[in-house]
């Protein structure tokens, strides 16, 4: 097993990453403090209840703990307020009190679905995160937790830390290939924005990490959550450095939001975003081969770098301007300057950012 620390002082915690691990979770519990005689509510999706539910609840029932599930509808039009409160009664109907905590296991969406029910539940309960994507290497570390509008993502949240996250890897063995390579995107931005050294792994070991080699895997998801945690430590609430974990993500979420929640994966609208981004670095005056090369590892890992072209430009363009890092009527842009680096900028002109998804509309 290998550990990493979220440094916020007093709420700092730790993140496990190991093969097997969810067998320890009752353990882990005990360890963090989490006793047994407040219910636990255990948070779940259609999909990962099938394969993980049942044992996840043994093992916490051998504890000694008393466990309530709520299972949602598996994809992302699940992180809705409607879904959120049906959660909230099963809360309230197995006693959960403010000595509960609230469990999430599976991806992004469970544990920003579960993590803003804890955050929200008697004015806050603790959270724990147990991601089973690959994708959830991001979710579930910085407490961001949220769900969404119909006109924007992720724009109804709150920042809330969980206690510990525990990253069994053995559960991403399950996962579909799309999944898979939806994850492999939010990876690799995490070298992307800080870490060049990292896309050079990811790039070279591509194969390995598509056919969920537990070495590589492993390997590079510690890497990922490691990055993740020194950005959130530095910046907890996003003041400034934190908005750099969002590379890809103006056009990105823009483009979830408009093609309808779940039709695009987000790790494959962050795919389409972040070559967006460098295309706009371009304009800005930055080496075309930025670009390119973006271009290139994301179509290695088999994943889409071209804007639907049935997807309406306006609609895309109004999505943009509920974009949290859109302020006083300036867009703020997260730009490649090199492989592995990225500058926060203000000055990219909404004009310039309309030629970019217009010609990515229109190429093969
Ligand atoms: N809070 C954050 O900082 C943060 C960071 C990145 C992404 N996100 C959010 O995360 C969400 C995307 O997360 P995701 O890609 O994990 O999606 P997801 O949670 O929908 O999971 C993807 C699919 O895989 C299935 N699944 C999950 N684990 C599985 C397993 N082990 N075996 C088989 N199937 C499994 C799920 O049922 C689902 O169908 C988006 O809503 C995004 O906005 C949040
Ligand atoms: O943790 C962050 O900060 C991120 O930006 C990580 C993103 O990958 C993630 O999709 C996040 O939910 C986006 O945040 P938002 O504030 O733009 O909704
Ligand atoms: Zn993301």
């Amino acid at each position: 097993m290998k550990e990493l620390k979220v440094e916020l002082g007093e709420r700092s915690y730790p993140i496990y990453v190991g093969d097997g691990l969810l067998n320890d979770i009752a353990t882990t519990l005990a360890k963090h403090k989490i006793g047994t005689k407040s219910p636990l509510l255990l948070v779940s999706d259609t999909n990962i209840a099938k394969l993980y539910l049942e044992q996840v609840k043994s093992l916490l029932e051998a504890g000694g703990y008393r466990v309530a599930t709520a299972v949602v509808a598996a994809g992302e039009k699940s992180k809705s307020l409607a879904v959120m409160e049906d959660i909230i009664t099963v809360a309230l109907e197995a006693g959960l009190d403010r000595n509960s905590a609230v469990i999430a296991l599976g991806g992004g969406v469970v544990g920003d679905l579960a993590g803003f029910v804890a955050a929200s539940y008697m004015r806050g309960v603790r959270f724990v995160q147990i991601p089973t994507t690959i994708l959830a290497h991001d979710s579930s570390v910085g407490g961001k937790v949220a769900v969404n509008h119909k006109l924007a993502k992720n724009v109804i949240g709150a920042f809330h830390q969980p206690e510990f996250v525990l990253y069994d890897i053995a559960t991403l063995k399950s996962l579909p290939e799309r999944e898979v390579r939806a994850g492999l995107s939010e990876l690799v931005k995490e070298g992307f924005i800080l870490d060049r050294g990292f896309v050079e792994y990811c790039d070279a070991n591509a194969e390995r990490l598509l056919a969920l080699d537990s070495e590589a895997l492993e390997h590079a998801l510690y890497i990922g959550c490691g990055v993740k945690a020194k950005v959130v430590s530095e910046d907890e609430k996003e003041g400034g450095l934190r908005a750099i974990l969002n590379l890809g993500h103006t056009i990105g979420h823009a483009l979830e939001a408009v093609a309808g929640y779940g039709e695009l994966l987000h790790g494959e609208a962050i795919a389409i975003g972040m070559v967006g981004a460098a295309r706009l670095s371009e304009k800005l005056g930055n080496p075309g081969s930025i670009a390119v090369e973006t271009e290139r590892i994301l179509r290695k890992f088999g994943l889409p770098v071209r804007i639907p072209a049935h997807m309406d430009t306006d609609a895309i363009m109004s999505a943009m301007m509920h974009d949290k890092k859109f302020l006083e009527g300036t867009m703020v842009f997260i730009i490649p300057t090199e492989i592995g680096k990225v500058e926060i900028n203000k000055t990219v002109s909404i004009e310039s950012v309309r030629e970019v998804v217009e010609r990515l509309k229109r190429e093969d």
